[in-house]
């Protein structure tokens, strides 16, 4: 695979890095205090939307002090391990870490707040708590009130998104280097899609110039224009129904940006809708469930699998129909609807974020994790409820929606009146009437 140039081109040194003057000079001043003795602290924390460049800043900052980089994923649940460890041996200076000086970059801490029950903000906190090395930080939004703790253990550095003449001159610059033809508008329109975002500039640099051999205006819509199409899922179910030739049915659905697994639901909906005759429907049933298979296999198996999934889904679902092989036919217009199963999802959301919000809550309290809580700790905090709800409500700060399901569970925790005679006959039997006196 050719390599991709937004890895090719990552800034070397921090002059190298675009925009970020402010941050390059309090990142500069924090490693300076550290190499004084005298740290400022110990961790920063830097933060801002995508493809801004806080790895890379990162990489720079420990290339131009010469100082080598330990690099983790922090969002990675198979580093949790490795960051304990890391903790335990950052906290030895020297040593085990050898002579040279380290950075230590715990990348995207924002992805772990979802599994924070597993332990990783207390070992992050351990680390920046024990650390004789610097620690730097990144997320997109640190704002989640479960990375408070963290927050406070750490400088806070913003990142803003880069400005359009930065990116000008950055993507200009690859263009030369690559000795590609670049239209200037085309240019700029790939920056307005950008959001200021480097990365997403410089991959769709990259995809048009491979795609096209040149970056022209036409190019840079005509690209855009199909990503469009490509998310969007009516136009992949059109293009699979309507396909007269297998490669079109096929292309319809590996070139979809639709997630898998949620274009099965959306073919599920609409396939009844399109077909009329049942034997029809039938056999897209067939097709749709075997590609439904085949994806539970790739997952476990392995993705050269997915193929089968593509032509079980594209062309299977497509010429399941004995109609198309009359000549003269023509695919029925229909208007396809929205998965019933993704509605349900959407309208239950709420009360699912409450459970997940109540759980967290709880767990943050008692120090356990969220199945823990809801297998141990909430039948018992139910049963207290019914009798201390205020001090309950005052002390977890419950929403409403969170106080529902807390209710939902004290109903549910309440025996009924067949348990209660059934538990009154285990501890008091019945005394037998032929009892000798
Ligand atoms: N300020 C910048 N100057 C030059 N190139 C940049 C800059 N920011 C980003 N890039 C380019 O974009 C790519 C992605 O940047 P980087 O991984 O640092 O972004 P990030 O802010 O960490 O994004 P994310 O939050 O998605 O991890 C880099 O490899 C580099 O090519």
């Amino acid at each position: 695979m050719p390599l991709q140039w937004f890895l090719k081109y990552r800034p070397k040194s921090l002059q190298e890095v675009e925009n970020q003057d402010e941050v390059k000079e309090e990142l500069k001043k924090w490693i300076e205090s550290w190499l004084n003795g005298e740290p400022t602290a110990k961790a920063v924390l830097l933060y801002g939307p995508p493809g801004v460049g806080k790895t890379t800043l990162a990489e720079a900052l420990a290339r131009d002090y010469k100082l080598e980089l330990l690099e983790m994923n922090a969002s990675d649940s198979r580093n949790l391990r490795d960051i304990k460890d890391v903790a335990e041996r950052a906290s030895i200076s020297g040593s085990l870490f050898g002579i040279k000086g380290k950075i230590i970059l715990l990348d995207e801490i924002d992805g772990i707040y979802s599994r924070a029950d597993a332990g990783a903000i207390p070992a992050i906190l351990e680390l920046i708590e024990k650390t004789k090395y610097p620690v730097i930080l990144t997320a997109n939004d640190p704002w989640d009130p479960s990375l408070r703790s963290l927050r406070n253990a750490v400088k806070m550095i913003e990142l803003k998104r880069l400005g359009k003449y930065p990116l000008k001159r950055l993507l200009k610059r690859i263009c030369e280097k690559e000795k590609i033809v670049c239209i200037d508008e085309a240019l700029d329109h790939i920056i307005e899609q950008s959001e200021g975002d480097a990365r997403y500039c410089i991959n769709m640099l990259q995809g048009i110039a491979e795609g096209y051999g040149k970056v022209t205006l036409d190019n840079v819509k005509e690209l855009v224009r199909r990503k469009d199409r490509e998310l969007d899922p009516f136009e992949t179910l059109r293009d699979v129904f309507w396909a007269k030739y297998y490669w079109q049915a096929k292309n319809a659905v590996t070139n979809s940006q639709v997630d898998y697994e949620l274009l099965m639901r959306w073919f599920d909906e609409n396939i009844p809708l399109q077909y009329t005759s049942m034997e029809d429907v039938w056999r897209a049933y067939e097709a749709l469930s075997r590609a439904s298979v085949f994806l539970t296999r790739a997952k476990q198996v392995g993705w050269d699998l997915l193929s089968y999934v593509f032509d079980l889904m594209g062309p299977g679902i497509a010429f399941a129909s004995l109609e198309k092989k009359k000549p003269g036919y023509k695919a029925r217009w229909v208007k396809y609807q929205f998965p019933q199963y993704i509605q349900a999802l959407a309208r239950t959301k709420e009360k699912r974020d409450s459970i997940e919000t109540l759980l967290k809550k709880i767990g943050e309290k008692t120090h356990t994790s969220k199945r823990k809580v809801l297998n141990d700790t909430l039948p018992f905090l139910a049963s207290y409820y019914t009798r201390h709800a205020e001090a309950v409500e005052n002390y977890l700060q419950l929403t409403e929606g969170e106080k529902e399901i807390l209710n939902v569970f004290t109903q549910a925790s309440k025996p009924t009146s067949e348990e209660k005679a059934e538990k009154s006959k285990k501890y008091y039997p019945k005394r037998s009437s032929s009892r000798k006196t």
